[in-house]
């Protein structure tokens, strides 16, 4: 059942074995597959409202209205000193499915070696690609796209599933531009290769947007996952706009026991006590803010804040991983393109946060004739993850780049892309008369590393998130880079005639200096942080998890979500979520069978 409070929650349901703190994409994939044990008697605790009936998080292309609503925690970071002070919007998931419920809907894994990579920091190959993939295959569910096109060549089956649970689709709407982004891995084969499935482990190349959307609607954790037969089982409790404080130690065994949530109720605060496990799934925000209130983290800086230490664990909040981006935008010599939407971007949403609305709102006959074809069967331009995206590629910084002369290789191995391009129909947002071209672009390996750490000793205030954006030289040279990558593709002979001159301050950069400038006053983040609550290796002295994501030195706490990714995958980050909840959901059960 689901419950509206907590003060709903009927006191005859007993005692819990799993409390799982946050029902967004990993912890609706725990309470599902822990249910499936009907001795199991599961209790998920969102912050945020329900999914239901929220028509935002419905039709895929009104997700940009989603940022900045009550749907969305409205995390501000800190001023940020390689983004010449800027403070940046933060978007996080308020509702049941958290993220994955106001995400840009993008589906992709990442590389083999990024998993690899983890199975090796981790001494677990169980985390490696090999043994990951299955998990990535449990969580999906590959449906046609809502224009039914003939998909031969646009993805490869092999690497799919057709009967899982989150619907995985090739986009439905055709692009004006597709041809030409076709024929420019062709006019460009060794810079953009055309790959035909960006998700089978080897990313590099040009190819095909594959998006969680399922006959044109998002497909979300709390759509799949916590659907009606699920959410009716008896032994599954959810309770809503619900927020965990903290987590306190009850007696234990072997080693301190935290098995106890605490949960503000107004002025007053309860507690429950799991008979087996809490299962923090709060995201890479709120799991190192619940830690660090409880007192766990860094002994001396949770003093300086007033916080008894629980357990000295320095890594809890560092480590924060975030890939910035930023979009450029080029005229272009035609009226057919997909900017007659309004556009729709997450970038800069600080500063953009209601334009697609507005916009939308503008062109009332537009926008309901849209709305009244997705309404009747599905189809057409709002069934689309993005305005005007269809194509997506993912590039390596060459190898005798200078900056590696100083810095070593972030990226995970050589099958793993530094640099993302998504090439849109139209600029997206943007508030300029005209209809463009563009390339969003996002450096997916970033060396500069950032933190949560708390405000004060309250644990209803927001924290500080300092995402350190640019803070290393490293990225400052691949966004140059990445820019660099996306003039050439739109020079291409493919775009003769019709990509014209560039739009906005861009148009304005002639020289390294100002390119810099550029890049320091238009990078934002691209919603994809990870890494607060690292896995690490059993033994390491470092790390917040082991690889059975217990956290280090207690009993009855786990970590599942984003914030135990150690490094951040190379792409967006649901599908590594989705799949690091499958295998947590095994490694649960498998200690309690
Ligand atoms: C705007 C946006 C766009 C994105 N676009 C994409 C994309 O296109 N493709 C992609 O792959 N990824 C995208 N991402 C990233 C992706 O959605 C996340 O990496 C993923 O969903 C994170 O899952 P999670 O389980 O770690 O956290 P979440 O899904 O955020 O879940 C955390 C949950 O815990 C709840 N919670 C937190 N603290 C507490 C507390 N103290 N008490 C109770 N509940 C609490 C939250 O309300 C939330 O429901 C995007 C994210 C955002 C925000």
């Amino acid at each position: 059942a689901i419950y509206q409070g907590f003060d709903d929650l009927p006191s005859k349901v007993g005692i819990f074995d799993f409390i799982i703190v946050g029902g967004g994409t990993a912890g609706s994939v725990i309470a599902n597959r822990l249910t499936e044990n009907v001795n199991f008697h599961v209790l998920v605790i969102e912050a945020g409202p329900s999914n239901e009936g929220v028509l935002n998080s419905e039709v895929p292309l009104f997700s940009p209205r989603l940022a900045g609503s009550t749907f969305d925690w409205n995390f501000t970071t800190i001023s940020q000193p390689g983004l010449k002070g800027r403070a940046l919007a933060f978007p996080r998931g308020h509702i049941l499915g958290g993220s994955s419920s106001i995400n840009g809907m993008y589906y992709t894994r990442g590389s083999s070696s990024d998993y690899d990579r983890f199975a090796k920091v981790t001494g677990d190959p169980g985390w490696s690609w090999r043994n990951m993939l299955p998990y990535i295959l449990k969580s999906e569910k590959w449906t046609a796209p809502v224009d039914n096109h003939n998909t031969t060549g646009q993805f490869n089956p092999f690497f799919h599933n057709f009967k899982g649970i989150n619907s995985v689709s090739l986009s439905g709407v055709a692009q004006t531009i597709d041809d030409r982004v076709l024929q420019t891995t062709q006019d460009l084969k060794d810079e953009f290769p055309f790959n035909e499935d960006m998700n089978s482990g080897n990313p590099l190349g040009l190819g095909w947007l594959q998006s969680t959307i399922g006959n044109g609607t998002r497909s979300s954790a709390a759509t799949s996952y916590l659907g009606s037969s699920v959410t009716g089982r008896s032994n599954l409790h959810i309770v809503l706009n619900t927020r965990v404080t903290r987590i306190l130690q009850s007696n234990g065994g072997n080693k301190p026991s935290f098995r106890t949530v605490e949960i503000a109720m107004g002025n007053t605060i309860a507690t429950l006590v799991a008979r087996k496990e809490v299962i923090l799934s709060g995201g890479t925000i709120g799991t190192p803010h619940v830690l660090l209130n409880s007192g766990f983290g860094d002994e001396q800086e949770l003093k300086l804040m007033g916080v008894p230490s629980a357990v000295n664990l320095p890594s809890v909040g560092k480590n924060l991983t975030e890939q910035p981006g930023m979009l450029l935008t080029w005229f272009v010599n035609s009226t057919d393109t997909a900017d007659k939407l309004g556009g729709f971007s997450l970038f800069q949403i600080d500063s953009h946060t209601d334009h697609a609305y507005r916009s939308f709102k503008n062109n009332a006959t537009l926008q309901a004739q849209l709305f009244q074809q997705w309404q009747s069967n599905r189809t057409g331009p709002l069934t689309a993850a993005d305005a005007g995206v269809n194509q997506v590629a993912w590039l390596r910084l060459p190898d005798n780049a200078t900056v590696f002369s100083e810095f070593n290789d972030p990226s995970s191995g050589r099958n793993t892309p530094h640099l993302e391009l998504m090439i849109a129909n139209s600029a997206f947002f943007s508030t300029t008369p005209g209809h463009f071209v563009s390339g969003s672009v996002a450096l997916v390996t970033p060396l500069s590393r950032g933190s949560v750490s708390l405000a004060s000793n309250n644990p209803l205030e927001n924290p500080l998130i300092d995402p350190g954006f640019l803070s290393s030289d490293f990225d400052v040279f691949a966004m140059r880079s990445a820019i660099n990558n996306a003039k050439r593709f739109f020079a291409a002979p493919a775009w003769q005639g019709y990509v014209l001159q560039p739009s906005g301050s861009f148009a304005n950069v002639t020289n390294d200096e100002e390119l810099e400038d550029f890049i320091r006053s238009n990078v934002a983040g691209v919603a994809h942080p990870v890494g607060t609550a690292a896995m690490s290796h059993r033994d390491a002295n470092y790390g917040v998890v082991d690889p059975d994501l217990r956290v280090k030195g207690v009993e009855g706490l786990r970590i599942v979500d984003a914030s135990v990714m150690p490094f951040v995958t190379s792409g967006h980050t649901q599908a590594p979520v989705y799949a690091i909840a499958e295998r947590a959901s095994d490694l649960i059960k498998s200690s309690w069978n």
